[in-house]
């Protein structure tokens, strides 16, 4: 790898790759990633492995006319798991490791230290992570959905330095290419706009899931940790010679110059809001005012149900989104002190010393 700041990358390989006609996985495109990734590892870059493909691996077990239903993917997920692990395996020869995440895991701050704390000591024993949604015990409260973001997270948790997404196609285009034959590709984005997820559709590969619009998501996550963000062409060996030259041969999303600090980061990116805290229209979020000036006058009302150390959305009123952050009182308690007019409880939750939501685990919203 001719990009000498590249200590460690993710790379990103979808079911297309690695399972294409929805019977089991073949090596057959596998090869120009293995031999990439055996290169990086050669020359001293580290690699993480988000590997789609169980589903599609598992399929053929199963009767067609099965697979719409949630029960139906996740047995196919079980069963195919063991088949994309062992295709990856028998082209390495190194070892390589199972990671299965949920959204849950990622969410949780103790559960993403601890899979940082592992991918640390399996990449500082040249053991190649090998990482899925656990899409066998998943649930629409719990999963990720699309392994395109699960990437981006994993990027984030690895302290990576660049993700590279594999695709059936070169990059992002100005509109879908297999749409539009006039498309032009886009191979560098300075910043993630409206403009630049308006250009992009759904998934359209018989096994895919995420489309481009995941892989913008997931860019939009990367870069604001400042990790470096590419969608190549998984199909082509021309895409990885061109990485391994240092170049760029599909789409580039270049990263934040002042990244977010990592547990901001990981606040904004990585977490669900499960809940909502609503202040009055005229409360504001500044640099210099950060979450932590909040105090239970401004208190509006509260959306769900939410314990201490769950992440909550802060919002006005009328809907404007000002930040997400680990809250320090339950929903019980700010439901209760929202209702009363009594001030001296107001002055007393004040008084205390932890205010009602935590500065280092809080992220304002971009401006929608
Ligand atoms: N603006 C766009 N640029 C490129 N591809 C796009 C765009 N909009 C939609 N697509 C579609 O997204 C597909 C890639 O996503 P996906 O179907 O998930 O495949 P994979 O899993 O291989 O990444 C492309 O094959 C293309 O059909
Ligand atoms: N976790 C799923 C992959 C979901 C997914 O994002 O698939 P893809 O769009 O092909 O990368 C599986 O292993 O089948």
């Amino acid at each position: 790898m001719n990009n000498p700041s590249w200590n460690r990358i993710v790379i990103k390989v979808g079911s297309a790759l690695i399972a294409p006609e929805r019977n089991g996985c073949s090596s057959h495109y596998l090869l120009s990633i293995a031999s990439f990734i055996v290169r990086c590892r050669q020359q001293g870059t580290q690699v993480v492995l988000v590997s789609s493909g169980s589903v599609a691996a598992g399929a053929h077990l199963f009767e067609e006319t099965q697979g719409s239903a949630i029960s139906d993917k996740k047995a196919m997920a079980a069963a195919g798991q063991t088949e994309m692990m062992a295709t990856w395996d028998r082209l390495f020869d190194f070892s390589s490791a199972q990671i299965l995440l949920t959204h849950a895991d990622l969410r949780d701050r103790e559960r993403f230290l601890s899979i940082r704390e592992t991918m640390d000591s399996l990449l500082d024993n040249d053991i190649l992570p090998i990482v899925n949604e656990n899409d066998t015990i998943t649930t629409d409260r719990l999963k990720v959905g699309d392994n395109d973001n699960l990437s981006a997270m994993v990027a984030a948790a690895a302290n990576a330095d660049a993700l590279i997404i594999c695709s059936d196609i070169d990059g992002l285009f100005d509109s879908n290419p297999q749409l539009n034959p006039d498309a032009l590709l886009i191979s560098e984005v300075n910043e993630i706009t409206e403009q630049i997820y308006a250009m992009a559709g759904g998934a359209t590969s018989a096994v895919g899931t995420g489309g481009m619009k995941t892989k913008i998501q997931a860019a939009e996550k990367a870069v604001s940790q400042g990790i470096s963000t590419y969608i190549i062409n998984g199909f082509k060996q021309e895409s990885f010679d061109a990485l391994l030259q240092g170049k760029n041969p599909g789409t580039v999303f270049h990263p934040h110059e002042t990244p977010l600090q990592e547990s901001k980061h990981w606040v904004r990116h990585t977490t669900k809001a499960l809940g909502e805290i609503v202040v009055d229209d005229e409360f504001s979020l500044s640099p210099e005012r950060g979450v932590d000036y909040l105090s239970s006058s401004d208190l509006i009302g509260v959306v769900g149900e939410f314990a201490v150390g769950d992440v909550v959305l802060l919002r006005t009123g009328s809907g404007e989104k000002l930040a997400k952050a680990k809250t320090n009182y339950s929903s019980c308690l700010l439901d209760f002190v929202t209702k009363q007019d009594d001030d001296a409880l107001n002055q007393q939750i004040d008084r205390t010393p932890k205010p009602i939501l935590s500065d280092k685990f809080s992220a304002m919203m971009e401006t929608q």
